[in-house]
């Protein structure tokens, strides 16, 4: 029985992947042919694909782009957004952070839920034109990013270029589109560093330049650009700092993701730990939870007003923590999978360098509860359970040997 219901559970598997990377195919073969129509044919097809995707289907709907459309948080916001009618554009460069072919994966999903991604840069500014003068968004999603804290030692540059530059661009054109978008962005919840109000949980109001990564101070200088628009330029801003998110469809570099790969291929973890011997925590939050969290913002965020020197009105500005409010160590996540692989992992306690890594993060959630009616219902060990599900799902067991993420 147990053996019949795992046959057809692997087959049905096997049958929606291989529909997946059908779809993956034919819309990388379509966008590669229609990105390049576009601009040498003015393609009809590519734009009646943006046409039809950023659609609102639902009375007072919204019409959103959404950059970085097929990362982990982007996807996910993407279909609950389709879902209810809204029109959704997205915008992904498919760099190779992480695997490109898991990003495409992420495509072919949104796609069969017609959504559209645009394959381009965001620093492509003749891109964002077109987009732009396409389509009259009434806000913008923007997650695109250099992520990733570790990473920023090794290339700082990805993030000037991801994470200031695109942003610089993208509010240079929402700054002159008639009307202006709302934009609510990817801020992060690295902004808080090191804790030098010396008190936890981190508030909004909290000071935070202190920053210990270049990650982070990208996403702090973020703040302060997008407040500069919002002052000189009247765009409607919501930077949202996200803590750390985690769950199905998520991103193999981060830690959980990591793990459970290296548990299952029998090899050792590396679980860092303070110099004093303290173990690291951090305020793990389920995606649905944060879904709900973006989709809010878009729906209280008020208007962008512009720079008239008439205007009465002054656009909204405005900071929220995503978190869950509830820190959990590190070594509790690797028991957490550990449980639900039933498998044990060979663990590696490594000091911690000064590699600009945070110790601890716990996040007020009290403003984004009043504000947004935001509510984390995910404990980590039921959305632990649900990523382990969808792991397999995604990789299957038999085969994770073989497989590269
Ligand atoms: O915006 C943010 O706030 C960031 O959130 C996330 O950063 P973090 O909260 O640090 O998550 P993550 O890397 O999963 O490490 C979790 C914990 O495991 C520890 N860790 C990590 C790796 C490892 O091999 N061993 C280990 O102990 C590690 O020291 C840490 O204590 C995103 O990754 C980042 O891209 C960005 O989005």
């Amino acid at each position: 029985m147990i053996r019949t219901s795992r046959r057809s559970f692997s087959s049905n598997r096997t049958i929606f992947l291989s529909a997946l990377v059908l779809v993956t195919l034919t819309a990388s073969i379509l966008s590669f042919i229609d990105s390049g129509e576009r601009f040498l044919y003015n393609s009809i097809s590519w734009e009646t694909k943006i046409r039809s995707s950023a659609h609102i289907r639902r009375p007072n709907g919204i019409s959103v782009l959404v950059t970085g459309a097929a990362g982990f948080i982007g996807t996910h916001v993407s279909l609950a957004l389709k879902s209810r009618g809204d029109g959704v554009l997205g915008l992904d460069n498919f760099d190779n952070y992480y695997a490109p072919s898991l990003k495409k994966t992420r495509r072919a999903l949104l796609d069969i839920h017609g959504v559209f991604i645009v394959d381009g840069d965001i620093n492509d500014r003749r891109l964002l034109a077109v987009l732009f003068d396409t389509i009259a968004f009434t806000h913008v999603m923007h997650l695109a990013a250099q992520v990733g804290v570790q990473y920023a030692v090794e290339n700082p540059y990805a993030y000037v270029h991801s994470n200031i530059a695109s942003l610089v661009t993208l509010l240079e054109r929402c700054k002159s589109a008639d009307p202006q978008p709302a934009i609510v962005w990817a801020s992060s919840g690295s902004v808080y560093g090191v804790n030098i109000n010396n008190k936890v949980p981190f508030s909004e109001s909290d000071r935070v330049d202190r920053p210990v990564s270049i990650y982070a101070s990208t996403k702090r200088t973020g703040e302060e650009i997008t407040l500069t628009y919002n002052r000189v330029y009247g765009l409607s801003i919501t930077g949202l700092r996200f803590f750390t998110v985690y769950g199905p469809w998520g991103r193999p570099d981060m830690a959980y993701f990591s793990f459970i790969r290296n548990i299952l291929l029998g090899k050792p973890i590396t679980v860092y730990r303070a110099k004093n011997h303290t173990d690291l925590a951090r305020d793990f939050i389920y995606i649905d939870d944060v879904v709900k969290g973006c989709v809010a913002s878009l729906d209280t965020s008020g208007r962008s007003v512009g720079s008239g020197r008439l205007r009465n009105e002054t656009a909204p500005y405005r900071i929220f923590n995503l978190g869950n409010a509830s820190p959990v160590t590190v070594p509790t996540l690797v028991s957490i999978l550990e449980e639900n692989l039933r498998m044990k992992a060979t663990t590696n306690v490594v000091e911690m360098s000064e590699n600009g890594d945070d110790l601890f993060a716990q996040a007020n959630i009290s403003l984004a509860e009043k504000e947004l009616g935001y509510k984390p219902t995910t404990d980590l060990e039921t959305g632990l359970k649900e990523f382990v599900k969808w792991y397999l799902w995604y990789y299957g067991k038999p085969f994770v040997q073989n497989r590269n993420v």
